[in-house]
């Protein structure tokens, strides 16, 4: 039915069902994401996280519900359409080009890029310390957390407005985990609005205002950070949390 307030979000899903053929994986899944917000979705493994970012990216398309950008509805348009209006994926996966440089992999999204002025590949590269003095290097010499540290930058220079993070941390070393995190929050203090899925639950509420959980391909919880925090039920009854 759309949200009750007339204030219009920067992404809403409403009601959204999405799947893979004849499964159904996404039951009716409702939620927003406003400008300058960090807002995480989290839930186990298989509880459709990954389809929700598939379906908002265009990959797959809802068999029924709507999703807004801006107010526009965005639900038949393709995964290119979806870039230019920018949004901007870092997938799961990573996907650095191996023989490409770090340099190179990030002036990848430079082409294209029109909706807006995206970061410039040096500015960007210059966030992480870690990739400091290693620009001719080549994706395939990179470490995990590295290689996410290059995504993130490679996705900065498309310029996004909203920009989807995929697990940033699956993988990855307790201190890398820190570093992508702190990051992130850099990004956030800079006003760019961030829909993050994660595992790790408390990265999630370390960097997110609103939180989401998913469940079987459903919205099973939403509130603030505190409130999430707040609830034991939902920690236990869904993530498998108890302190
Ligand atoms: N290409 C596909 N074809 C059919 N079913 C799929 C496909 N990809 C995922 N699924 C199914 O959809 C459900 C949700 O998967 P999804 O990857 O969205 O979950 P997730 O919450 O992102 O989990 P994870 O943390 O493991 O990535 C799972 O039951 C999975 O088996």
């Amino acid at each position: 039915m759309g949200s009750s307030n007339s204030h219009t979000h920067l992404l809403e899903l409403d009601d959204v069902r999405s799947g893979y053929g004849e499964t159904e994986v996404l039951n009716g899944i409702s939620m927003t994401v406003d400008e300058g917000e960090v807002v995480a979705l989290i839930g186990r493994n298989g509880a459709g996280k990954t389809t929700t970012l598939r379906t908002i990216m265009g990959h797959l398309v809802p068999t029924t519900g709507t999703i807004n950008y801006r107010g526009s509805d965005i639900s038949q348009r393709d995964v290119a359409k979806t870039a230019q209006q920018g949004i901007t994926l870092v997938p799961e996966d990573r996907q650095i080009f191996p023989g490409l440089s770090i340099r190179e992999n990030a002036k990848i999204s430079e082409v294209g890029t029109t909706h807006n002025e995206g970061w410039d590949v040096d500015d960007a590269l210059s966030l992480f310390a870690n990739l400091e003095g290693k620009e001719n290097r080549p994706g395939s010499a990179l470490s995990g957390g590295e290689q996410q540290m290059l995504a993130i930058a490679r996705a900065l220079v498309s310029g996004p407005e909203l920009l989807v993070l995929d697990e940033p941390t699956e993988g990855l070393a307790p201190k890398i985990v820190d570093e992508v995190a702190g990051i992130i929050a850099d990004l956030k203090s800079r006003g760019l609005t961030i829909l993050l899925v994660e595992q790790n639950v408390e990265t999630a509420i370390e960097l997110a205002d609103r939180v989401y959980v998913l469940d079987r391909g459903e919205i099973v919880f939403e509130g603030t950070t505190e409130e999430f925090t707040a609830d034991e039920n939902i920690k236990e009854s869904y993530l498998g949390i108890s302190e």
